[in-house]
C-alpha cells in the first residue's frame, strides 16, 4: 500500500505542484476522499518515505476534534435516554400511565434513571397519580442529532456551548486530527526508484557505486538493540569479592606475570625443589625461552640457604639445590608467587616495614586433565594481611567476616599442608542443598622460612587465604560443568551428574 500510495502523491503532485490537504487525496480504488485519521496516518508513512529521499516535503496541520465515547455511539444509535423514555410512555389521558417498574422494564435501569430526569426537565413528560405519562404528542432529540453530527464532521455548529455539555456527560471525547500539506522535494521525480541500502562489494568491482542512488543514512533512527555486552558471570562474581575485599580495608596487588620463574612461584615460597607440583603432570613450563633472568642475587642465596641447610629455627630440607630448577620459566601456578613479590617489596621499601591488607583475583594454570570441575586455567581469589603479632585466631576471624559477607556463616577449619603455611587450614562450609561440608578454601601463616630472607622484620607475622573464583560462581548461577564457564556447554549426563555432587 505504502508504494501506492506515494506513487499517488507523486502524481498529483505533478500535475497540481502543491496538495494543500492530504484529506482531499482519494485512495486507489475508492470514490471518496480518504477523510479518516486512519487514512490519514497511512499517508504519512508514504510521505515519510519520500521525505527521506528530499523527493517531497510537508509540513504536519493539526486540528483538534470530538469523537463519541462509548456511551455517545450507543446514544447516536439508539436515541438518548430522556428520548427512549417518552418514547415508551402513554399520552397524557390516553390509559393510566406507565410505572415506574414498567418503565425500568421497558427502556433498562440506566436510561430509567437518567431519562427521566432529563424528560421531566425539558417538559416531555409527567406524572399522573404514581405513574408516568408524555405530556406532549412529539419531540426533538436534540441529544442525538448533536451526536450524529459529531460523528460525521468531527465538530458541532452550535458551537462551544453545546460541545462542553455533551463532555461533561462524557458522551463526546476531544481527539487530535493531523493531516498534511505537501509540497515537491529537492529530488522531485514521479519515477519511484528504490535507493541502495547497502555498499556491497560487487558494487565496488563494477564501478556501480558511481552511479546508484543511495538511501541517505537516517542518524536520528532508533539502533535496533543489541543482545550482547553482558558482563561475563566470573568478572561479576569477581566484582563481588572486590567489593568484599574493599569494604574490609584491603588493597589489590598487581598480578601481571602470567608467566614467571620457578624461583618465585615455588622457592621464594619455600617450596621444596623436588616436590611433586612442580613437576611436568602439575606445572606448564615455557619451552621457548626456557631460562628466566637471574632472580636478584642476595635474596637468591638467602633462600638457596634457607632450602638447604635451614635457618631462622628450621632445619631445611637438605636437599640438592639446583639452580636451573629456579630460573625455569613456567605459567604460574598460584597467586601467592604475586603475594610473595608483594611480600618482599614490603620487606625492602624504603621507609620500612608497613602493615598491609592486600587481595588479588586473577588468572592461573595448572596441568590437569580437564574434566567437569577441573580447568587448566582458573581464577584465584586471594587474601593476604601482613602486621605485627598476629595469631590464627585473626586469620579464622578475617576468613569468618570475609566469607559471612558472601552469605556463608558456617564454617569448619582442618588442619592442611601447604610448603609455605604452618600452621595450614582448609576452609570447608556447611552446603544445605548437598547437605554435607564441602571446601571452599586453603589459607594458613606464612612460614618464617619464607618471611625471614625477605628481610621482613621477625615478629612480623603474615597470613593468608585462597580459593578459586570459577567454584563460587557455578554455585551462584546453578552450573554444574565448569566447562560452562569458558564457552561450549558440553552436557554428559554422567558428568553433569559427578560435577553436581561434587560441588
Ligand atoms: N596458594 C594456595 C592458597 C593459599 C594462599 C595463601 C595462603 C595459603 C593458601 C592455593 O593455591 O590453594
Amino acid at each position: 500500500m505504502s508504494l501506492e500510495l506515494q506513487q499517488l502523491v507523486l502524481d498529483i503532485l505533478d500535475k497540481e505542484s502543491e496538495i494543500k490537504d492530504t484529506r482531499t487525496i482519494i485512495f486507489p480504488g475508492e470514490s471518496k476522499p480518504a477523510t479518516s485519521q486512519d487514512a490519514q496516518l497511512l499517508i504519512q508513512g508514504a510521505l515519510n518515505s519520500l521525505l527521506s529521499r528530499e523527493i517531497i516535503l510537508y509540513s504536519t496541520q493539526e486540528i483538534l476534534a470530538y469523537d463519541l465515547s462509548t456511551e455517545g455511539a450507543q446514544l447516536a444509535e439508539q436515541g438518548s435516554h430522556e428520548a427512549r423514555v417518552w418514547a415508551v410512555l402513554p399520552l397524557k389521558g390516553q390509559g393510566n400511565g406507565m410505572s415506574i417498574k414498567d418503565l425500568r422494564q421497558a427502556v433498562g435501569d440506566e436510561s430509567a434513571k437518567i431519562g427521566q430526569g432529563r424528560a421531566f426537565k425539558s417538559g416531555w413528560i409527567g406524572k399522573e397519580g404514581d405513574n408516568l405519562v408524555k405530556l406532549i404528542p412529539s419531540i426533538v432529540d436534540a441529544t442525538r442529532e448533536e451526536l450524529i453530527e459529531i460523528k460525521n464532521t468531527g465538530t458541532l455548529k452550535a458551537g462551544e456551548k453545546s460541545l462542553a455539555e455533551l463532555r461533561k456527560r462524557k458522551l463526546v471525547v476531544q481527539k487530535k486530527l493531523l493531516w498534511f500539506s505537501v509540497q515537491q522535494g529537492l529530488h522531485f521525480s514521479t519515477s519511484i526508484e528504490k535507493p541502495e541500502t547497502d555498499l556491497t562489494s560487487e558494487m565496488l568491482a563494477t564501478g556501480a557505486w558511481k552511479t546508484s542512488n543511495f538511501k541517505k543514512y537516517n542518524f536520528d533512527a532508533d539502533g535496533a538493540p543489541p543482545n550482547g555486552g553482558a558482563l561475563h558471570p566470573l568478572l561479576k562474581v569477581r566484582e563481588e569479592f572486590r567489593n568484599i575485599f574493599l569494604e574490609m580495608g584491603f588493597a589489590e596487588m598487581a598480578t601481571s606475570q602470567y608467566v614467571d620463574s620457578g624461583f618465585w612461584n615455588f622457592d621464594t615460597l619455600f617450596v621444596p625443589q623436588q616436590h611433586p607440583a612442580r613437576d611436568l603432570q602439575d606445572t606448564f613450563y615455557i619451552s621457548d625461552p626456557v631460562e628466566s633472568l637471574p632472580p636478584p642475587r642476595e635474596y637468591y642465596e638467602k633462600v638457596k640457604e634457607v632450602h638447604t641447610n635451614g635457618g631462622f629455627g628450621s632445619i631445611g630440607y637438605r636437599a640438592p639445590w639446583q639452580p636451573a630448577e629456579s630460573q625455569k620459566l613456567l605459567l604460574r601456578t598460584h597467586t601467592t608467587s604475586c603475594s610473595s613479590r608483594l611480600l618482599r617489596q614490603l620487606a625492602t621499601r624504603k621507609g620500612g616495614f608497613k602493615p598491609v591488607k592486600m587481595f588479588s583475583i586473577d588468572r592461573v594454570f595448572r596441568n590437569e586433565a580437564v574434566d567437569a570441575t577441573h580447568l587448566a586455567e582458573f581464577h584465584q581469589v586471594e587474601g593476604v594481611v601482613a602486621d605485627y603479632g598476629l595469631t590464627l585466631a585473626d586469620l579464622i576471624g578475617f576468613m569468618q567476616t570475609f566469607f559471612k559477607k558472601m552469605g556463608i556463616s558456617n564454617l569448619r577449619f582442618k588442619p592442611a599442608y601447604n610448603p609455605y603455611t604452618e600452621p595450614s587450614l582448609e576452609i570447608f562450609a556447611f552446603h544445605p542443598q548437598l547437605n554435607k561440608w564441602v571446601e571452599i578454601g586453603n589459607s594458613g601463616m606464612f612460614r618464617p622460612e619464607m618471611l625471614e630472607p625477605m628481610g621482613l622484620p621477625p615478629d612480623v607475622r603474615v597470613h593468608g587465604w585462597g580459593l578459586s573464583l570459577e567454584r563460587p560462581t557455578m554455585i551462584r548461577y546453578g552450573i554444574n560443568n565448569i566447562r560452562t564457564l569458558v564457552g561450549h556447554k558440553v552436557s554428559i549426563e554422567g558428568v553433569e551428574k559427578s560435577a553436581a555432587v561434587r560441588f
